[in-house]
């Protein structure tokens, strides 16, 4: 019988705060979703890639989507975001439908995500770089003036401290660390008040400190009423951070419920690695 492992090799100690235990998460679960897939699916030509996936995201839980590659993960992630069409299903966001709507409207509705090749402005200060996510999200409403100017630059400087990236305020994205350039790019999710945060793979290529940076600053913003959806290979993420897990292979949701409930599950392990039952 195969097993997932406790933990993925690389993974780095387990973070001090950890995740709601599995009980914790049944009443939020019993209340209505933030964001709910119904029936989702994609079809690329003659492969389906997103299949019939039903799911529900809660406010304050942490899910996250595994499974081989290719299942369709980050397809999923797409035609929540609006960055591609659904070809049935849709996707509602609380209670309404946000399914083809273009990426600008639905990110200025709530809903952030960071990417695998983190998408910063590369030639632009880390300053700026938070500054702009917060501008995409706030033009409309603030019309700019010294106060408003000033408000901003408080709240940058705020973000750059609760990312520990204050002292590469003026470093060019482009220069900074992997690391740091993931941070950035959490920081500018921060900046655009999103409610819920698509994270694709945020904790890869991490090394052990770093990484629990991640995840007490993950876990400060669900304190504080942010709801996320990762997409993860590391298991550690998956066993200690997540609160529920959703299964994916060949686009279908196999299965979804606790990091244990799933973790513990023959069929899914062998599924994962890729072995025969
Ligand atoms: N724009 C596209 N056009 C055609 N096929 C696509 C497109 N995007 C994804 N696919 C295919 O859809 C399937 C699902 O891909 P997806 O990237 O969503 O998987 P994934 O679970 O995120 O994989 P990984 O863990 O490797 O990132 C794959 O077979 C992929 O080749």
């Amino acid at each position: 019988m195969t097993a997932f492992p406790a933990s993925a090799p690389a993974a780095a100690a387990t973070p001090q705060a950890g995740p709601a235990a599995d009980g914790d998460a049944a009443p939020q679960a019993a209340r209505a979703p933030l964001l709910a897939v119904r029936q989702l699916g994609k079809r690329f030509g003659g492969l389906q890639a997103v299949s019939d996936v039903t799911l529900e995201l809660h406010a304050g839980i942490v899910t996250t989507l595994i499974g081989p590659n290719g299942a369709g993960k980050t397809t999923l992630f797409n035609l929540i975001t609006g960055h591609l069409t659904p070809t049935s299903g849709d996707v509602l966001y609380e209670g309404k439908s946000i399914a083809g709507q273009s990426p600008w409207r639905i990110a200025r509705s709530g809903v952030g995500r960071t990417f695998q090749d983190l998408r910063l402005f590369s030639r632009m200060s880390v300053e700026e770089n938070v500054l702009t996510a917060m501008e995409h999200s706030a033009w409309l409403w603030q019309p700019g003036g010294r106060a408003a100017r000033r408000t901003r630059a408080e709240r940058v400087a705020q973000i750059l401290e609760m990312t520990h990236l204050s002292a590469l305020a003026d470093a060019r994205a482009i220069d900074l660390a992997y690391a740091e350039r993931k941070f950035l790019s959490i920081a500018r999710l921060i900046a655009s008040d999103a409610r819920i945060w698509l994270l694709d793979e945020p904790a890869s290529g991490l090394d052990p400190r770093s990484y629990d940076r991640f995840v007490g600053l993950l876990r400060s913003q669900v304190a504080q009423g942010v709801t996320v959806c990762i997409i993860e290979h590391n298991l550690d993420v998956v066993s200690n951070v997540s609160d529920r897990v959703a299964f994916l292979d060949q686009g279908r949701l196999l299965a979804e419920g606790t990091p244990r409930e799933v973790l513990d599950d023959p069929r899914l392990a062998s599924i994962y690695f890729g072995e025969t039952a």
